[in-house]
């Protein structure tokens, strides 16, 4: 498999690769035939020449993909429309690329509509029969790209999952939540907000596996990450980080407001009924993010916190 370097270096050879002959063939036309047709590539050749730029940066280069898919897409529906089986050769070429530049569905969507518009703009130049015959071999080749694309596109979310979740209870992992640090502090240094970390024990959990079974733990993990997920904002994130250990990043939060929220979501265990019976607490440790300090100091802080938590009697917020 490829690495995430590998991939977008890859990705960037096969613009180069794309764009070296559509602006030398513009070049081409400009200088020796059609001006139309030479002005059309150069048009499309600038948002690939600026998707390049932005690949080599190592930037999102979706924007400049999409516009270039589209000004290629235009520009063959009026070849179509004067050629017609010499502009309904690039139909599937283009209909292809529309799956992997815009996702599955709304690529599928696009190309359908794409390829519609130009069988029948084709019609205006080319013999109905042979456009019919035409159609066939595209609807053909158009069915297994689709097949393809869904493939690859539910493989990706599928390890784009195993990569960013913890696979028992299905928030983001301690991976994550190093990248999610890292990026409130470089947020934080840069536009002066506040943020702010909680991290969050369940009390005595080694008690719960002992006396139900790691079953029932499982199942309890699994219930106090739900019931931390419906207490907190949608723009926080819910991330574990141990075997019975959470946090909670809130961004635009300040000390006393995330103090506010640990004990929202302490009130909120103590209330959930458990299975078993079980009468679950947790300890908080709340530190609001310094700025100029590091991700590992912050969460040192907010760790400490709730050390002080259960040191001084657990179920409580520091
Ligand atoms: N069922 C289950 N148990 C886990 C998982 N990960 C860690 N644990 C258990 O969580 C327990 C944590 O125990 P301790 O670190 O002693 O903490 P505690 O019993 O919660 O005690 P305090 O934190 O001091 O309140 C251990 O028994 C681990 O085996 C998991 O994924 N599933």
């Amino acid at each position: 498999m490829l690495s995430a370097g590998h991939s977008s270096k890859f990705a960037l050879l096969l613009h180069v690769l794309m764009l070296i002959p559509l602006s030398a063939y513009g070049v081409y036309h400009i200088g020796w035939e059609s001006h139309i047709v030479g002005v059309v590539l150069i048009i499309a050749a600038l948002p690939l020449a600026l998707s390049v730029f932005r690949l080599a940066q190592g930037k999102d280069n979706s924007l400049y993909s999409k516009t270039f898919i589209i000004v290629v897409c235009m520009a063959l529906l009026g070849v179509c429309y004067q050629l017609g089986i010499r502009g309904l050769i690039y139909t599937f070429g283009a209909a292809s690329m529309l799956f992997f530049i815009f996702g599955f569905r709304a690529g599928l969507v696009l190309s359908v509509v794409y390829t519609i518009l130009s069988i029948a703009l084709s019609l205006n130049a080319a013999p109905s029969v042979l456009v019919f015959k035409f159609s066939i071999g595209i609807g053909l080749s158009l069915l297994f790209t689709a097949f393809f694309a869904y493939e690859v596109e539910t493989n990706q979310k599928a390890l784009e999952r195993q990569a960013n979740r913890d696979p028992l209870t299905g928030v983001f992992n301690r991976r994550m939540m190093s990248k999610a640090l890292a990026q409130a502090i470089d947020y934080g240094k840069r536009y002066r907000r506040h943020c702010s970390l909680i991290c969050i024990d369940l009390d005595h959990f080694k008690e719960i596996n002992d006396t139900h079974g790691h079953t029932v733990g499982d199942e309890v993990l699994k219930q106090a990450a739900n019931c931390i997920s419906r207490t907190i904002r949608g723009t926080d994130s819910l991330y574990r980080f141990g075997g019975e250990e959470f946090a909670v990043l809130l961004p635009e939060t300040e000390q006393m407001d995330a103090m506010a929220v640990a004990e929202k979501l302490r009130e909120s265990l103590v209330d959930h009924s458990f299975d078993c019976n079980i009468n679950l607490t947790a300890s908080f440790g709340v530190a609001e993010m310094v700025i100029e300090e590091s991700a590992d100091s912050w969460l040192k802080r907010a760790d400490d916190r709730l050390y002080e938590a259960k040191t001084s009697g657990r179920n409580r917020v520091v």
